[in-house]
Formats: C-alpha cells, structure tokens, sequence
C-alpha cells in the first residue's frame, strides 16, 4: 500500500506520542489489583507510567512491566532486565509476586499483583495509551475472524474504505500499516500492549479507520481485550489450531467471544450453506448478544439461519447472493437483502471464497452506517475488490496459470485447488506443497488427501519443518495420499515428494503444459522458511516467477508469461 515506509521493524516498540502519564494507584484499582511495595518508597500509587510492555526488550523508560506466566517461562524471571531497561513498575500475578520477592536484584518499583495478569493488560494499554476515547474522537474499528479468509478481508475492508475517502490503518498477518509506518507482522494480531499503542499511533497521525485481524490465540491469550469494535466480521470455522483449542465446539467458543456487546457494537456473519453448521450457530449467536438488528447475516446459498416465523433473533438471512458471473479470473454478483436493497460487487481475485470475502467485506462496511449509495459508487468507480492481497491467490503467471496461496489447513487447500481448475479437458493442476512442523499435526494426512482427490500432479515439499524432521513431515501428508489412491477415489495420477521447495517449485513448471494449472500453496507472502531455528530466505512468489523465466527462455513464445 503507497505512502508507507518501515522506520521500525518491530511494531511493540512504535508509541505514540502524546501520552499523558498514568499514576499506577489508578491502574491498580481500575483492575482490582493490590498495590505492593517490595522495596523501599514513600508513595508507590503515585509512581505514574506512560508505557506497556509484556516484553522486557522492549521497555522504554517509564513503561510498566507486564510479567506474565507464559508457556516457556514466567515474566517475573525477566524483571531485572525490564528495570534496567527503566521499567517504572511491574503488573504479574502471585507466582510472579513471589518470583520477585525471591529475585536477588531488589526490586524498587511498585508492584501490581493481579489474580489474572494477562487478562488486565488490555485494559491497563487502553488507559495508558486512550486508544478508545470516550468523546469518540478513536478510529472507526473493523475485526474480522474465522479460520480462513482473515487477511484478504482486510485488504478488502481497507481498499473499500480507501475508495471512500478514509485514511486507514492495519493490522494482520502480512503488515502492519500504522501513520506513515509499514512494519512487517511478526503475529498476525500482535500482543495487547502493542494493539492498543498502534490505534493510538493511527489516531494521533489522522487515520479515521482501522481494520484488523482477530486470531482466535488472540482471543484466548487476551490480546484484544480493552478494545470495542464497531463491526466485526466472521467468515467461516473450519479445522484449524485444535492444537490449542483442543475441540472444534472449542474453538468456536473462543472465536464467538468477539461476538459480544463488550468486544463489538454490530457484526456481519457469513453463513456458507443450509449445512454450514459452524456460520449458522455463530450467526444466532452474534443475534442473541447483539440484538438482531444489529447483525447483518450474508447467505451464500440457502438462508436458513433460524424459523422466519419465530421471531426476529431467529430469522432467516439478511442477504443473500444473486446473479454470480465470472469476471475475468474473478466473479462479478449481486448482494440482495430481504427489504429489496441491493448492491453490485466485483472482484477481481479468483476463487468462489473470495465471493465470500468480498460480500463480507462489503456489508461490513455498509454495517459501518456509509450510505448505501455513497458504497455504490466507491465500487464502482474505484472497483476496490480488485486489490492485490500478497500472497492470497496472487496471480504470478499465465500460459500456464501460476498462482501462490496461503492454503494451508485443509478446507483452504480444497477452495483453492477448486478456483484454478481449469474447465473440463483443458488442463491439469499441478499442487506444490507440504504441512508445518510442530503445529495441528492432524491436518497433515487429510492435506495429503485433498491434493490427491483434487489435483492431477501432487508435488510434496516442505513447508516450514520448525524443530522437526522435514521427511517425516512429508510421509504423513504422502500417506495421507497415498490412503486415498488405495482407496481408488483420487484424480491424482502423479506423486512426487521433492525438497528443497524451490527445486519442487521449479519441477512443478517443467511439468506444467500451457493450459495447466500449477498452484504452490501455504506460504503465501513469507519470505523465509524455518528450518531447525535457522531462517532460509525463500519467497515462493520470486521462485514461480524465475522458473517461469526459465522456461519461457527454452521454450516456444508466449510460454510462462509472468503478471
Ligand atoms: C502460543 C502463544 O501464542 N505464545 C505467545 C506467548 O508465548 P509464551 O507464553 O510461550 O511466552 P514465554 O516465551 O514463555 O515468555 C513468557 C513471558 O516472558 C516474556 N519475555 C520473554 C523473554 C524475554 O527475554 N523477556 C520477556 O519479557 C514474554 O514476552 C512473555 O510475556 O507470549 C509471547 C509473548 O507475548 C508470544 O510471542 C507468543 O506467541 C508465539 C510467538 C506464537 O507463535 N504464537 C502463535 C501461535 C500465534 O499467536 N498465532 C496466531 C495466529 C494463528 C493463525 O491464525 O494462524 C497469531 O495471532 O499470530
Ligand atoms: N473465505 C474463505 N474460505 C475458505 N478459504 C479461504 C477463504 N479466504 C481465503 N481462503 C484460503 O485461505 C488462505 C488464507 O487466506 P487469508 O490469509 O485471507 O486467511 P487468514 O484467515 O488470514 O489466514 P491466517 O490466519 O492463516 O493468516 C488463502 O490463501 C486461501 O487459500
């Protein structure tokens, strides 16, 4: 996005500027701490901050420490570097109270001992940084959720409120665009301290408008608490992160969580089909906490959300979708809503999901309270659904097709493989891809599956292997594959395992004819690959175009033509 440049590269160490100090007495008992004192001091309530961080390399003088527990270690281990650091005071729990008590280095600051730590420090960021304040002076705010689909809503969130003349800011997996800072993601929703410090940035340099990407670890590890969203938006739950959630019923709990008066003020709810069972039950129950009319519910087939007959929080679908037509290697389509309103929409990126993604994005800014014929016009003079989102479905070459996704769990692989099929007896689809290291392990035998029940030449690689073995990795997708080709129901005739990716990458196009597809999935817009804690530059974006290059230098004219 245009007039952005990186100054910083970590986004918990971009502040605001005009933060007015917090005495540490108010923060203890906004949040119903207890105020301790473990050395020396006459008045410990009154030390003031003007910071947060649950980082200690990344305090500033005058912050207030947050010492959490976490997986690996508890922040009170971390104290001393954070006082050197100049730490003003700390907020932890009692086993980071005792920590502390216990620590050799003394420890001079006042000390906030809550019984949830992690929970208040969204609440203790949002006073100290005032990124929502109460005159309504704070940002117009967009979260969206769900499994799949989070990024490029975003993007599309953030061109639509372009298109209208907004200055915007986000926050997602790809960059974080705060003022006149692009600074790379490291989370796809950063930490609460720094959620709060980056909405108080944006407001400070004249952003109006914000757009963000809620993850469901987000919710869990309280990263967004403290913040209240204007419109919310939930595309779809489909298996993903059970790793942590444990169970689907789970996950989706947490997920929901976002659909609360606290957390947003209206919502927009994706409903797939009559068997969507995940975006029905979040659709009632976004209606039941919010109040119906505060919830827009998008059908893209069917609508049966509820009984129409048995009152309004149980109704069928606010809109639903009409005349769906392709437009170039994306679809055109109108959105009707159940009173006769409607609107045209186009997007330019393929794939029946980004229907979805661009309907979502739509409504959500309607929901917004823009006026349905200013959004009109935005659409259609701006077309901003046609923006390019790194890495989702990009389009790097054609003759054959070439495309990079971020598929990576098994729902989004399927979607994907379906949107560059090309049509019956035209061509073949040509997958490269693999399974994370140390992540939702389960995902990797039905990945496996579904590349070889949807694509004719399956190409297993590595993805981002982490700390563990690449090749077992790959022989869990592989019998995934294998299983179904036993089984007799793939379409696959070809299964090759090669690593390194590139190698894979560059074998995929010396396979591929003109009228094929060849599609590498799951890394998207990365541009380094994990392998046993050492980063290798890898950007599959840069390896498809070269081995287009490549091939379009040996090979007959028109061949490999890149975008
Ligand atoms: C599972 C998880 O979310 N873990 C997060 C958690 O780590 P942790 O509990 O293991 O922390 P720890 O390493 O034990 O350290 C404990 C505390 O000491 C602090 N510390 C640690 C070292 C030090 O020198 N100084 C210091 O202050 C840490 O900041 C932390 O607060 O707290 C850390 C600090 O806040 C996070 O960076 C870390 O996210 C890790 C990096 C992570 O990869 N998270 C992923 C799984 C995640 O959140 N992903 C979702 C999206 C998933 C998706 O949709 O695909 C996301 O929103 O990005
Ligand atoms: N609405 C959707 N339904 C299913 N799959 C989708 C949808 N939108 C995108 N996808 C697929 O999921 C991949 C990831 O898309 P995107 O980055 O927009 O989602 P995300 O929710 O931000 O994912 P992540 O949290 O993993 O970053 C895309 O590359 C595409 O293959």
């Amino acid at each position: 996005m245009e007039n952005a440049q990186a100054i910083t590269t970590d986004a918990a160490l971009l502040r605001p500027g005009g933060v007015s100090a917090v005495s540490v007495g108010s923060l203890a008992s906004a949040i119903g701490g207890q105020l301790l004192q473990l050395a020396d001091s006459t008045d410990p309530g009154g030390v003031e901050v003007t910071g947060v961080s649950l980082d200690s390399r990344a305090i500033r003088p005058d912050d207030l420490y947050a010492a959490l527990p976490g997986a690996r270690f508890h922040g009170a281990s971390f104290a001393a570097a954070a006082l050197d650091a100049g730490a003003a005071a700390v907020l932890t729990d009692s086993t980071g109270a005792d920590l502390l008590r216990a620590s050799e280095t003394p420890v001079t600051v006042p000390v906030v001992v809550a019984a949830d730590a992690r929970a208040a420090v969204g609440s203790v960021a949002a006073r100290v940084y005032a990124s929502q304040p109460a005159d309504g002076s704070g940002l117009s705010l967009f979260a969206v959720t769900g499994t799949n689909g989070k990024t490029t809503t975003t993007y599309f969130v953030n061109s639509i409120l372009r298109a209208l003349g907004e200055t915007t800011g986000l926050i997602g997996t790809i960059e974080i665009l705060a003022g006149d800072q692009r600074i790379p993601s490291k989370l796809t929703t950063p930490e609460a301290p720094t959620v709060h410090s980056l909405l108080s940035v944006m407001r400070e340099s004249g952003m109006t408008a914000a757009s963000m990407e809620v993850s469901s670890h987000a919710i869990e590890f309280h990263r967004v608490d403290g913040i209240r969203y204007g419109v919310a938006g939930f595309t779809n739950l489909t298996q993903d992160h059970l790793d942590l959630h444990g169970t689907m019923q789970a996950y989706f709990d947490v997920k929901a969580q976002l659909f609360t008066p606290e957390r947003t003020e209206r919502a927009v709810v994706v409903v797939a089909d009559d068997d969507d069972a995940w975006g029905i039950a979040m659709a009632r129950h976004a209606r039941a906490q919010l109040g119906a009319d505060n919830v827009d519910v998008f059908a893209m087939r069917g609508g049966v959300v509820g009984d129409r007959e048995s009152g309004p929080e149980r109704r069928g679908a606010d809109w639903t979708l009409h005349s769906l037509t392709r437009r170039g290697i994306g679809h055109a389509f109108e959105l009707v809503h159940r009173d006769g309103r409607s609107l045209r929409v186009s997007t330019g990126l393929p794939g029946v999901f980004n229907v979805a993604n661009a309907a979502l994005a739509t409504l959500m800014v309607l929901s917004s309270g823009v006026a349905l014929e200013d959004l009109q016009r935005a659409l259609d003079q701006h077309d901003p659904l046609t923006t390019d989102v790194p890495g989702r479905m990009q389009l790097i070459g054609t003759q054959p097709t070439a495309v990079v996704d971020f598929a990576h769990n098994p729902d989004a692989l399927a979607r994907a493989l379906a949107a560059v099929d090309p049509p019956e007896g035209d061509g073949r689809v040509i997958l490269v891809f693999g399974a994370t290291g140390e992540r939702d392990k389960t995902k990797r035998p039905l990945m496996g599956e579904i590349a070889a029940r949807e694509a004719d030449v399956v190409i297993v690689s590595d993805d981002d292997p982490h700390g563990e073995d690449p090749s077992t990795i790959r022989e869990e997708v592989m019998a995934g594959a294998q299983a179904l080709i036993e089984a007799g129901g793939a379409r696959a005739t070809e299964i090759h395992q090669i690593a390194p990716r590139s190698v894979a990458i560059h074998s995929a196009v010396r396979m591929a004819g003109r009228n094929d597809s060849v599609i590498v999935a799951g890394r998207g817009h990365e541009t380094v690959q994990e392998i046993a804690g050492v980063d290798h530059p890898l950007d599959d974006r840069a390896e498809l175009r070269a081995a287009l290059d490549e091939m379009r230098h040996s090979t007959q004219e028109g061949w490999g033509e890149t975008k």
